[in-house]
């Protein structure tokens, strides 16, 4: 099962690499905006299936929120320890 900090360590590896076909390059590419506005898309869906949908379902939406707020964070270059010290 893949935690916090390993899927950072894939994403961040993924920026240097560039590998052809990946989802997180191209996020990247489309930059701080595009990447803010999916964040805002995935945070109602987290929203409507926390209220409506099952747990299971629940979980899959925060996990996709948690993918796209380690996108924009390596799109503004913060690392794990930057957000850390905030909590
Ligand atoms: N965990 C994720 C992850 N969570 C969400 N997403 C992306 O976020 C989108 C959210 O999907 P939605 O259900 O909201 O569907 P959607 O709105 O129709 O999606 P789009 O049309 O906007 O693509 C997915 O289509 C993926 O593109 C993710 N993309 C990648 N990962 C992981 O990130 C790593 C690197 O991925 P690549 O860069 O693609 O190789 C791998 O380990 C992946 O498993």
């Amino acid at each position: 099962m893949k935690s916090f900090e390993d899927l950072y360590a894939e994403l961040s590896q993924k920026a240097v690499t560039r590998p052809e076909g990946s989802g997180t390059v191209a996020e990247l590419d489309a930059g701080v905006h595009a990447i803010g506005k999916k964040i805002v898309e995935e945070a109602a869906e987290v929203w409507m299936a926390a209220e409506h949908e099952s747990d299971e379902r629940a979980a899959e939406e925060i996990s996709q929120l948690l993918y796209h707020l380690q996108v924009l964070m390596l799109a503004k270059g913060l690392t794990l320890q930057d957000v850390y010290t905030h909590l």
